[in-house]
């Protein structure tokens, strides 16, 4: 199995192997399983609260506003992991999602099929207390911490179910890599500029104590104005820090993703070289540039 760091999907890295999502048999076709929040322990919420309570006091004036927003209206908080029922119901109330417990990685396109139904496939277990900085799989400090309070919000609750139904296409046309560098780039490693400071409001980088530091730092890491076709051409690392992230003006810009045609720009993409995350290129428009000293190792 490839290393998998504590963030969503490495697409590049399981269809290298040939992988569809590990080697687990699926336990009902849409790979759902109850959550079985009952039968957590009470050193797994103990888990949860310790990640809770460094990451609610790393992420006032790092994490956007539609960030803080989301979380400060769901059921969410340091005593116990969240019941999904629960986070559902408020969900639903205000952007139409739902939340479903897998048992961890999902292929493709039961993955695609469940975003572009508007379910979003959080797993059910949460890390050991030595994993606190890296792990596999997406747990669901990850999924329920990093992703749902960016749910809660209209535009980013359209543009997954958008970013699942171009999915399904990508998977037929076999674009799904240069897809799925959309998805990380954005849903998972996204940075937008908002008018107090640049702000985190990828996944990823929500959920990692030692990333959520990193990537705001005026150090290592270069940060690039967000271009559609640049980031479908850049290939990303799944086992440490970013060497890259791509900055967006505002959320909005994330309507103009939904209603762009991507098969065209596939075939364009498809005869020029890929880049590697350090590059830069003379048209980027380069908003940071970091130092060069690498200080990666995503485990702090
Ligand atoms: C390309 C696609 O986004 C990615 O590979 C999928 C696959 N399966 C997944 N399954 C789960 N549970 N969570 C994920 O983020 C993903 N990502
Ligand atoms: N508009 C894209 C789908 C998509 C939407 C949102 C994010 C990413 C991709 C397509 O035509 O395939
Ligand atoms: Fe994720």
């Amino acid at each position: 199995m490839s290393t998998y760091t504590d963030s969503a999907a490495a697409p590049d890295e399981r269809v290298k192997h040939g992988l569809a999502a590990g080697d687990v048999v699926p336990p009902s076709p849409d790979w759902t399983i109850d959550q079985g929040w009952e039968n957590y322990t009470a050193e797994e919420h103990g888990v949860w609260k310790t990640l809770y309570e460094r990451q609610t006091k790393l992420l006032p004036g790092r994490a956007c506003d539609a960030y803080v927003e989301g979380m400060r209206d769901l059921p969410m908080g340091p005593d116990e992991i969240p019941d999904f029922r629960k986070l559902s119901e408020t969900l639903m109330r205000k952007t139409g999602w739902q939340i479903v417990a897998v048992p961890g990685l999902v292929p493709d396109d039961v993955f695609f099929e469940h975003l572009a139904n508007r379910r979003f496939p959080a797993g059910n277990f949460i890390r050991k207390p030595h994993e606190l900085d890296y792990l596999e799989e997406p747990d669901v400090f990850h999924d329920v911490f990093g992703h749902v309070p960016m749910l809660m919000n209209k535009v980013f609750a359209d543009y997954i179910q958008a970013y699942g139904a171009g999915g399904l296409r990508a998977h037929k046309l076999g674009t799904l890599k240069n897809l799925a560098r959309v998805y990380w780039y954005t849903v998972e490693f996204g940075l937008v500029q908002q008018a107090d400071g640049l702000r985190i409001y990828g996944a990823g980088i929500a959920s990692s104590y030692t990333e959520s530091i990193f990537s705001l730092d005026d150090a290592s890491p270069n940060r690039i104005r967000f271009d559609l076709e640049r980031v479908m051409r850049t290939n990303y690392r799944i086992d440490d820090f970013q060497e890259v992230y791509f900055v967006l003006n505002n959320l909005d810009e994330l309507l103009e993703l939904d209603r762009i045609d991507f098969a065209p720009l596939y075939a364009r993409i498809q005869s020029q070289p890929e880049l590697q995350p350090g590059d830069i290129l003379p048209v980027d428009e380069v908003l940071h540039r970091g130092t060069g000293v690498y200080h990666g190792a995503k485990q702090a």
